[in-house]
């Protein structure tokens, strides 16, 4: 079997006085994409550096391709694409020409014109990449990412400053990546991103991961379901909480959000205790888990 495009193991990563990684394994298997989510500084951009052979780590060990990212870095580059945060290339050089030059790097490159359409680049091929926008600049560093076909790609927020349109043409793109058989290890903090685009994310909080799994098994972990009910505020729900070893809170006056993993009869239960409580309840509502609300309660949502 082939080994894993990316292996990970206890990877620390410091700053002087600041552990940014804090021990932490992952892996990413051949032709499969892996999101890193976190919030600022959670540490997503140094562990990638890790993997890209841009910085040691101070603890536990890289693997890339089979290889050492750092011994055996004239042997990786060629088979990586590398999208950095400040995709920071030739200011005067025209797009056209940036592609053109990095294409020119590449034993099999792709064809530069279709990569310019397929990022709606075209128009601006003859642009200098300081005149484009950031969103124009940061399309053109994914093409050249990619321009050399790369059997394993690195993108640290991809679509960081992109619109709504370039952010779709840009995950259809990513998820193409996949059926060629590429590798993806991306960063994002937006969660749509990752719950449409991996196959697996890892959770980062503060260094360290807080959590790990396909989108779908991270929404099902830990109670899938929220039910949502509103009746007049005030009603006494730690009793509720207790029968049903459930998570009942009060959101806003009269808006009761209950959590945990329900089924028809909890639900049966449920709507029996607002009648034995004598309320009168107007709204029902039932809601799968999203990794939004997954990621808000591993995180506290907070930014450090
Ligand atoms: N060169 C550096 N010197 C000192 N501290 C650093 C350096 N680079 C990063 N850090 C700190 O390490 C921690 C992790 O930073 P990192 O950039 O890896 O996080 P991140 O998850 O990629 O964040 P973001 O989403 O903001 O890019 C932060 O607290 C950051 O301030």
């Amino acid at each position: 079997m082939l080994e894993n495009a990316v292996e990970v193991r206890d990877v620390v990563v410091k700053y002087g006085e600041v552990t940014a990684v804090d021990g932490v394994s992952l892996s990413v298997p051949r032709g499969s994409i892996l999101a890193l989510l976190g919030n600022n500084g959670a540490g997503k951009t140094s562990l990638l550096q890790v993997c890209e052979g841009f910085r040691g780590p101070d603890g536990g060990s890289a693997r890339v391709l089979g290889l050492d990212p750092i011994a055996d870095h004239d042997d990786l580059m060629p088979r990586l694409g590398i999208m950095l945060q400040s995709g920071g290339v030739y200011p005067w050089a025209t797009a056209g020409e940036i592609l053109r030059l990095f294409a020119s790097y590449a034993a099999d490159p792709l064809d530069v014109d279709m990569l310019l359409d397929r990022l709606g680049l075209r128009k601006f091929a003859k642009t200098r990449f300081r005149r484009l926008s950031g969103g124009e600049q940061q399309r053109l560093s994914l093409a050249v990412a990619l321009v050399g076909r790369p059997e394993l790609v690195f993108l640290d927020e991809p679509t960081a400053g992109m619109d709504v349109g370039a952010r779709q043409t840009t995950w259809e793109l990513v998820d193409s990546l996949r059926a060629d058989g590429v590798s993806v290890l991306l960063t994002t903090h937006l969660l749509d991103e990752a719950e449409s685009l991996a196959d697996h994310v890892v959770i980062m909080d503060n260094g360290t991961v807080a959590a790990t799994g396909t989108p779908a098994e991270l929404t099902a972990a830990a109670g899938i379901d929220l039910l949502q009910v509103r009746a007049e505020p005030g009603l006494a729900i730690a009793t509720l909480a207790e029968q049903l070893d459930a998570k009942v809170t009060e959101d806003g006056p009269g808006e009761y959000a209950i959590a945990g993993t329900l089924d028809t009869e909890s639900l049966a239960e449920v709507l029996a205790w607002f009648a034995r409580a004598g309320a009168q309840v107007t709204a029902v509502n039932t809601r799968r888990r999203t990794l939004e609300d997954v990621y808000l309660a591993l995180t506290a949502g907070a930014t450090r």
